[in-house]
């Protein structure tokens, strides 16, 4: 069970002393889709450079042009790159396609997906390696948390790890990880945090 810490809000100086703070705590490290629309791939690049032993993955969310975005991830370092899983069949094919030829892994993020068991069985039979359940940001204030829809990958997937994404805090980490998943992603928990290297550490302690 890995940590991921995602990345959208502190600038990049902030993240290299969050890495460096938590060495050990932070499992993957993501470059969040915020920060890929400020920063572009320099993250990715900064990352895997100074922190060669902790995994990048680049919220790329993508959603068409499948193999040739996540080309330009992986090329610039990305362990790990996300596509939606509203996008066609052959986007998601191209971005394991890459991810093969790269000797990378592939996040299908399932933000949106509204037939979620379909999907997954769908998604899960394309080659990927985790399948993300994921409440939007936008949607968190109404109060909707990921647990129920990671029961619900849980309970139909086969070959992938799911991993799960939305709002997830101290609060709600114990039943998460009772529920199971091969990454737990946390984002606001940790950057809005008066101590975010203290608030990684202490979430990673709750983790199997
Ligand atoms: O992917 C994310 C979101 O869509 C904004 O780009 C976040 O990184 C993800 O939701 C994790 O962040 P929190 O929800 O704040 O934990």
């Amino acid at each position: 069970m890995k940590l991921q810490a995602a990345l959208d809000t502190l600038t990049l100086d902030e993240c290299i002393k969050l890495l460096e703070q938590t060495q050990g705590s932070i499992d993957v490290v993501e470059v969040g889709t915020p920060f890929v629309i400020e920063q572009g791939m320099v993250p990715v690049r900064t990352f895997k450079e100074k922190f060669p032993n902790i995994e990048v993955l680049a919220d790329a969310k993508i959603m068409d042009a499948g193999k040739y975005e996540a080309d330009k991830c992986f090329d610039a370092g990305a362990d790990i790159v996300t596509v939606l899983g509203v996008s066609n069949d052959a986007t998601i094919k191209g971005v394991v396609e890459s991810a093969k030829e790269h000797g990378r892994k592939v996040m299908v993020d399932m933000i949106e997906v509204k037939n979620l068991a379909e999907r997954t069985k769908e998604v899960d039979q394309m080659g990927v390696d985790y399948i993300c359940v994921h409440t939007a940001f936008d949607v968190q204030a109404t109060g909707k948390d990921p647990l129920d829809d990671l029961k619900v990958v849980n309970s139909v997937i086969k070959n992938a790890k799911s991993a799960v994404a939305g709002g997830v805090k101290l609060a709600t980490i114990d039943a998460i990880v009772e529920e199971g998943a091969g990454i737990i992603v946390v984002g606001g928990a940790i950057c809005n945090a008066e101590d975010p290297s203290a608030m990684a550490k202490e979430i990673k302690k709750h983790l199997k």
